[in-house]
């Protein structure tokens, strides 16, 4: 996508959205209710068009008409899966097999690979949302697509379920699948993507890979640890290089060590010879998430 915008009358649900997807990468896409999620699904998938700029999926105009075969190519699992009640599992999935031009044999399988292979015969209507998710991974899998976009995958899913997914995600991509996932669920994403995008209002706030986003955000690691006997001489001695020391029960403690003087930090804190453990708790997705879009709001309302 290269300056990517769309507009539905006075919306601007996207702004000049530059963003890559190599083959075999995972991008997280992340952002608040009405950030443009969707939408850049939507324009991939070539179901609507970008107002201005230039998007290209295989080398190819998502929304043209020759580019009916690349769809062939594309998995897409909505937001809101929806299902004909009176079919089964199987016929569900061997009518979506059929439009799509694919042999009738991998439905079986894809049933069986979503863990749905025990309720096949039943009535969608009497599935429960975890396995009618199931099911709609199963659909957006079939044809081995080499692009697959699942708009919030793991939204009623258990967490054995959630963790089976996310096997399955791992899997692809070492087979070359390239994947966009949007999730407004972080814990436990980011082992399972290459790369986060965020947007907010339509625009892109940040891209790149876990450790890139930290660079950005330079916000600190948070260092939690315990001490024998007091934590005066430590106070103290780390006071010296600016950072402060927060007394926990007991005598546990926290700091915050500042990203560029991190190392100087836990140097200081390893000599101790009192210190009986440590902790260290990086800025995880959440809280860089939290970031860069905090930051955006600040500077929406100085605007
Ligand atoms: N067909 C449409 N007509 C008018 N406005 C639209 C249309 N589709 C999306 N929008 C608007 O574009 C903006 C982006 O919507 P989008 O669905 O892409 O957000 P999202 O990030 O997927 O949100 P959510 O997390 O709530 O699903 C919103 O303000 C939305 O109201």
């Amino acid at each position: 996508m290269q300056r990517v915008s769309k507009t539905w009358g006075q919306v601007h649900a996207l702004r000049d959205v530059s963003l890559e997807l190599r083959k075999g990468q995972v991008l997280g896409l992340l952002g608040h209710n009405g950030a443009g999620k969707s939408t850049t699904m939507k324009l991939i998938l070539g179901l609507i068009r970008p107002s201005s700029g230039e998007l290209k999926v295989f080398d190819h105009d998502p929304s043209a008409v020759e580019s009916s075969h690349l769809r062939l190519k594309l998995g897409y699992l909505p937001e809101n899966v929806s299902f004909y009640d009176q079919l089964s599992g199987e016929e569900v999935l061997t009518y979506f097999a059929r439009l799509k031009g694919i042999e009738r044999r991998q439905v079986a399988l894809l049933l069986e690979r979503v863990g749905l292979a025990h309720a096949v015969k039943r009535r969608v209507g009497t599935y429960s949302k975890g396995m009618r998710q199931r099911l709609g991974l199963a659909q957006a899998l079939i044809g081995e697509p080499r692009l697959l976009l699942l708009d919030e995958p793991t939204v009623g899913l258990d967490p054995m379920a959630t963790r089976d997914f996310y096997g399955m995600i791992d899997e692809l991509r070492a087979k070359g699948v390239s994947v966009v996932l949007c999730s407004h669920v972080l814990p436990g994403v980011e082992r399972h993507i290459d790369r986060a995008a965020i947007l907010g209002q339509g625009q892109l706030l940040a891209s790149g890979s876990i450790d890139e986003l930290r660079d950005m955000a330079g916000l600190p690691l948070m260092v939690r640890g315990r001490i024998d006997g007091t934590r005066d001489a430590l106070e103290q001695r780390l006071s010296q290089s600016g950072v402060a020391l927060t007394r926990l029960n007991g005598n546990a403690f926290e700091l915050a060590a500042p990203a560029g003087g991190k190392l100087d930090v836990l140097r200081n804190l390893l000599q101790s010879p009192d210190l009986t453990d440590i902790e260290l708790d990086p800025p995880n997705l959440e809280t860089l998430y939290a970031h860069f879009d905090g930051q955006s709001r600040k500077q929406e309302t100085l605007q």
